[in-house]
């Protein structure tokens, strides 16, 4: 049975997980494992699709509404016997049979998910406990991606896992941080209730290639921003700090998690903390020495602070990133630059 990583608070689960498919264990059955990733159309959903598709023993079914992920993220492997999309919305029921579900789907960039508040609050509520629904029908287990902003604007640093957080539950962010605040509550519910296998990554600030060029996420504008020549929109005050991960250190995160023997909640991202200041001036340095930093106005409930402490992932999953910023912030840029159409000068 799995074991709670969490925080003090620790609970003991007394009922058994649901029987899987009585299917799985049939001899003349074929042995893939079957994963659900909901939002893998997105960013990191992508990448986590590429990795588990190179495993020649899953099956991949993606489920997107498409609203910030693109089917462009997965070109290559659409039309490959192993892999399945489908267009489709986490807030409705979804009838499928699987063994694992990583559950990503949900806006992440600030800007898209204040688009709309409701849909992110129900894309959340409703789109969690439809993915533990399916879980428990089918006896899969089920990973959410919760995030860093569970502990809001924090007052402990850095944040480890058994920090409650300090989140305003009425302000314009709430929509995605209490969203993700409940749905780490259902999916314990469920766990205790049910017996469902969970899994809880509490991931920090990610950043690679595929992101949306007009994201709206810090790393995607400076990138995109030097890239065209334009001056790096620093929020004020730019002392404000972020810890950045690269997405492939994020993907095996998330698959160690998985396939673990921890519920979580886990944080998973990178310690290398910075202010958006330092940032501005990194990417300028390696990409474009010739932009100006500018300061504009900050968005309501912006945390001042933000730095993983991942000492459990590093002792109850064996991981901890790889890739530094600096190293991290280059490959993004090819990346940009292609899609861009604006080639390295020399
Ligand atoms: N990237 C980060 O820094 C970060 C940090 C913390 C947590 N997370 C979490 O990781 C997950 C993925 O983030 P990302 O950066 O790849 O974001 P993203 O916006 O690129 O991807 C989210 C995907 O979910 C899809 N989606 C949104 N609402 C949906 C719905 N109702 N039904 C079906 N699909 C829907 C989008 O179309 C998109 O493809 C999210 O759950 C996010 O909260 C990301
Ligand atoms: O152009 C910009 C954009 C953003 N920023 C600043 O950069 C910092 C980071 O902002 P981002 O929009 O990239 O992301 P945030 O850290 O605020 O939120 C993110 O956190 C973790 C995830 O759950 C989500 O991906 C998202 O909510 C903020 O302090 C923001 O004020 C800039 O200085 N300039």
């Amino acid at each position: 049975m799995a074991k709670e990583a969490s925080n003090g608070n620790s609970h003991v689960t007394t009922k058994p997980p649901p029987t899987p498919s009585p299917l799985r264990n049939a001899k003349f059955f074929q042995a893939n494992m079957r994963i659900l990733v909901t939002g893998g159309a997105g960013f990191i959903g992508s990448h986590l699709v590429d990795r588990l598709m190179e495993n020649e023993k899953n099956e991949v079914i993606v489920v997107d509404n498409y609203f910030t992920g693109s089917k462009d993220n997965l070109k290559k492997w659409i039309g490959h016997p192993r892999f399945e999309l489908i267009r489709h919305d986490v807030t409705e029921t979804l009838l499928v049979e699987v063994d694992q579900i990583y559950h990503l789907a949900c806006p992440a960039s600030p800007i898209f998910y204040k688009y709309n508040p409701v849909k992110t609050i129900k894309t959340n509520v409703i789109g969690t406990l439809n993915m533990l629904g399916l879980a428990k029908r089918v006896g899969a287990r089920i990973l959410l991606t919760s995030t860093s902003e569970v502990y809001g604007d924090p007052l402990v640093h850095p944040q480890d896992e058994s920090y409650w957080g300090n989140v305003n539950p009425i302000g314009v962010r709430s929509c995605y941080d209490e969203g993700k605040r409940v749905a780490e509550t259902l999916m314990f519910d469920y766990h205790r209730q049910h017996g469902i296998e969970i899994r809880i990554a509490r991931i920090f600030n990610t950043y690679g290639p595929r992101m949306n060029i007009d994201d709206g996420r810090v790393v995607s504008n400076f990138i995109a921003q030097a890239v065209r020549g334009e001056p790096l929109t620093v929020q004020a005050p730019g002392t404000q700090t972020r810890s950045f991960c690269y997405v492939s250190d994020m993907v095996d995160g998330l698959i160690r998690l998985m396939e673990g023997e921890n519920t979580g909640p886990i944080n998973i991202g990178n310690p290398g903390e910075f202010t958006m200041l330092e940032l501005a001036e990194t990417v300028k340095e390696l990409i474009n020495p010739d932009v100006e930093i500018i300061s504009v106005e900050n968005t309501p409930d912006d945390p001042r602070q933000r730095k993983p402490d991942i000492t459990k992932a590093k002792e109850l999953l064996g991981w901890e990133p790889k890739i530094k910023l600096r190293d991290g912030l280059p490959l993004m840029e090819d990346d940009f630059r292609t899609r861009l159409g604006v080639p390295r000068k020399n």
